[in-house]
C-alpha cells in the first residue's frame, strides 16, 4: 500500500500526466478544427469537397492510430517534415479524431429539423446567422455527449505515444514498473490516474450538459450572457388569459376587416380593395418535381390588405405555391413580385446569391407561418420573436424585446413569455409563430395550413389571432386553408387551386356557397361531407 502511495504522488509518473494530457489537448483541439473543416466539406453541395472528405474518413479511421503515429514520426521526415515526437502524436490523434468528430458535427447539424431552418430562411436569417443562431447552437447542445465520450477515448489513446517514445504517463509506468519489477503498484498507480484524468472528463461533460439543458433553471447567468442563445426558464403552468387580449388592439373589427359581417361592409370592403394597389403578382408560374408538374402557367394577383384563402385537394399545390412566393422555393417558369421586387433575382435578371435573397426577402416583407409552427426549438417564445428582429432587422434589444412582448400580449400569450416551445401546446407555439412572423411588419403574411397539425380544441385560438389579422387592414394574407367556415368568414377572396392550376377564383362567400367549377362543387361537397 505504501508503494502505491508512494507511486501515484511520485514526480515522475506525475510528470507524465503532462505529456499525456499535452497530447490529447492538441488531439482534440486539433480534430475539432480538421473535424469542422471535414463536415462542412461533407454538407457541402461541391462533390469533389464531399469525396474528398470521405476518402480521408476511409484513410483515417481504416488504419490503426499507432500506424498513424508512426507515420507522423518516422515517415514525414522522409519528405523534410520532422517533428518533435509530442507534436506527432498529438498531430496523429487530431487527423484520427477529426473523422468522428467531424460525423458528430454532421450528424449534430442534420438533426436539427428542417422546419426550423426554412423559418429562419423566411424571416430573412442569412446562412451564416442561419448557422450561428439556430443550427450551432442545438446541434453543438446534441453533440456534447458524444463529444465527452470522444474526449474520454482520446486521453486513452494518447497512451499509444509511447511507441515514439514520448514521455507520457504509459511510456513513464512501463520504464518505472521494468526497473522496479514492481508491476502491480506501478500499473495500479497509473490505472487509477487514469481513472482521474478521465472522471475529470466526464464530470466536465455533465456540468455542461447540466448547464446546456433548457429545462433546468439557469445557474451561471454571468456565463449565459455569452452564449449564442438565451437560457429560458420553465414557467410553471399558469391558466392562460382569455383570448378575448387578442382582440385588444386598436383596430375597429366591423368596418375596416375582412371578417366584417354585414353585407353592405363587405361590399364596401369589396370596392376599396377594388381600388387597392397590387402587392403580390405572380405571372405564368410553372414547377415540376422529377417531371411531376406542380404549378401549371399560375397567375394570382393579391392586393394590399386582401384577404385570400387558398383552398383545393391535397397535392394541388397550395404549399408549393406560397413557397415559391417567399422563394422559399425554385420554380421553371414564371414571375413573381412582391411590393414590386422580383424576389431571388437581381436588377439585370441574375440569381441572387443565399444571403442576398435573405435580405432581400427580410427588406421586402413577406412573413410566412408554417403547418408545424417551426419554432426555433433552443429559443423561449418571446426570443423567438425578438431574436430575428435584432439579428435580421438590426432593431436595439430593448425595441425588440418591447415589440415581442407587444405581440405576445396581442396572441393572449403573454404569461407564457418565457417558455420554451416544447413547454406550449399547439395552438400556443402557432400563435406565437404568428407573432414572430408579423414582428418585423412583413407587407404579405403566407399561411401554409396554420390550423392543420392542431388538435381540433385548438384550431378557434389560432382562427381568433388570423381573425384579428384580417381586420387590421393593410397587411395582405394568403392563407391555405381547409376550415371552410373560417374562409366564408375572413377571407375576401377564395382562390380554388386542382392539379396545379387555378380553376375557381371570386369573392370568398359566392364560391363557397355558389361554386361554379365541378370541381370546386365535388371538393366543397366532400368536405361539408367530412364535417
Ligand atoms: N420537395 C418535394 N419533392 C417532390 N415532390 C414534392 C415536393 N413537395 C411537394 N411535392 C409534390 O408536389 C405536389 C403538391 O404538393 P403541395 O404540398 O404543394 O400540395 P398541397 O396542395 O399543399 O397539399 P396539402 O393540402 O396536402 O398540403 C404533391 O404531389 C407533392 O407530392
Amino acid at each position: 500500500m505504501d508503494l502505491f502511495l508512494h507511486y501515484l504522488t511520485m514526480p515522475y509518473l506525475l510528470w507524465g500526466i503532462g505529456f499525456t494530457l499535452a497530447a490529447t489537448g492538441i488531439g482534440l483541439a486539433g480534430g475539432a478544427v480538421i473535424g469542422l473543416l471535414l463536415a462542412a466539406m461533407q454538407l457541402s453541395r461541391f462533390r469533389p469537397l464531399a469525396a474528398f472528405a470521405r476518402a480521408y474518413a476511409v484513410i483515417f479511421r481504416g488504419t490503426p492510430l499507432i500506424l498513424q503515429m508512426v507515420f507522423f514520426y518516422d515517415a514525414l521526415p522522409h519528405v523534410g517534415i520532422r517533428m518533435p515526437g509530442l507534436v506527432a502524436a498529438g498531430l496523429a490523434l487530431a487527423f484520427n479524431e477529426a473523422t468522428f468528430i467531424a460525423e458528430m458535427v454532421r450528424s449534430g447539424v442534420l438533426g436539427v429539423e428542417r422546419g426550423q431552418v426554412l423559418a429562419g430562411q423566411a424571416l430573412g436569417l442569412t446562412p451564416r446567422m442561419l448557422m450561428r443562431r439556430i443550427i450551432a447552437p442545438q446541434a453543438l447542445r446534441a453533440m456534447l455527449p458524444a463529444m465527452g465520450n470522444e474526449a474520454v477515448s482520446t486521453l486513452k489513446n494518447s497512451s499509444l505515444a509511447s511507441v515514439i517514445a514520448v514521455q507520457e504517463l504509459t511510456l513513464r509506468s512501463t520504464q518505472l514498473a521494468s526497473s522496479t519489477f514492481d508491476f502491480f503498484s506501478v500499473f495500479f498507480a497509473s490505472g487509477l490516474l487514469y481513472l482521474v484524468l478521465t472522471g475529470g472528463i466526464s464530470l466536465v461533460q455533465l456540468c455542461l450538459e447540466a448547464r446546456f439543458d433548457l429545462d433546468r433553471q439557469a445557474t451561471l447567468q454571468g456565463l449565459a450572457r455569452w452564449l449564442p442563445w438565451r437560457r429560458a426558464p420553465v414557467l410553471a403552468a399558469t391558466p392562460a388569459p382569455e383570448l378575448s387580449v387578442v382582440h385588444d388592439d386598436e383596430s375597429p373589427r366591423a368596418t375596416t376587416g375582412a371578417a366584417a359581417a354585414s353585407d353592405a361592409a363587405r361590399a364596401e370592403r369589396a370596392a376599396v380593395l377594388a381600388e387597392a394597389p397590387t402587392v403580390v403578382r405572380v405571372s405564368g408560374l410553372s414547377k415540376t418535381y422529377g417531371g411531376q408538374t406542380v404549378l401549371a402557367d399560375l397567375a394570382l394577383d393579391v392586393a394590399v390588405g386582401e384577404v385570400v384563402a387558398l383552398l383545393g385537394p391535397s397535392g394541388s399545390g397550395k404549399s408549393t405555391l406560397l413557397r415559391c412566393i417567399s422563394h422559399l422555393e425554385d420554380w421553371d417558369a414564371g414571375h413573381i413580385v412582391v411590393d414590386g421586387q422580383r424576389l431571388g433575382y437581381q436588377a439585370g435578371g441574375e440569381r441572387m446569391s443565399p444571403a442576398d435573397l435573405a435580405r432581400e426577402r427580410a427588406r421586402v416583407g413577406v412573413g410566412m407561418v408554417f403547418q408545424q409552427f417551426n419554432l426555433f426549438a433552443h429559443l423561449s417564445a418571446l426570443e423567438n420573436i425578438a431574436g430575428p428582429l435584432r439579428w435580421v432587422h438590426g432593431w436595439t434589444a430593448e425595441r425588440a424585446e418591447q415589440r415581442a412582448r407587444e405581440l405576445l400580449a396581442r396572441v393572449g400569450l403573454s404569461h407564457r413569455a418565457d417558455a420554451l416551445p416544447r413547454h406550449l401546446s399547439g395552438g400556443q407555439q402557432q400563435r406565437v409563430a404568428i407573432a414572430r412572423a408579423i414582428a418585423p411588419g412583413p407587407r404579405v403574411l403566407l399561411m401554409d395550413e396554420p390550423t392543420s397539425a392542431l388538435d381540433p380544441a385548438l384550431v378557434n385560438e389560432v382562427l381568433e389571432v388570423i381573425r384579428s389579422l384580417a381586420q387590421d387592414g393593410g397587411l395582405a394574407l394568403v392563407i391555405s386553408t381547409h376550415q371552410l367556415h373560417f374562409a366564408a368568414d375572413v377571407a375576401d377572396r377564395v382562390v380554388f387551386l386542382a392539379g396545379g392550376r387555378i380553376v375557381e377564383s371570386g369573392p370568398a362567400r359566392e364560391v363557397l356557397t355558389r361554386p361554379q367549377h365541378p370541381q370546386t362543387a365535388r371538393f366543397l361537397n366532400v368536405m361539408a361531407a367530412e364535417r
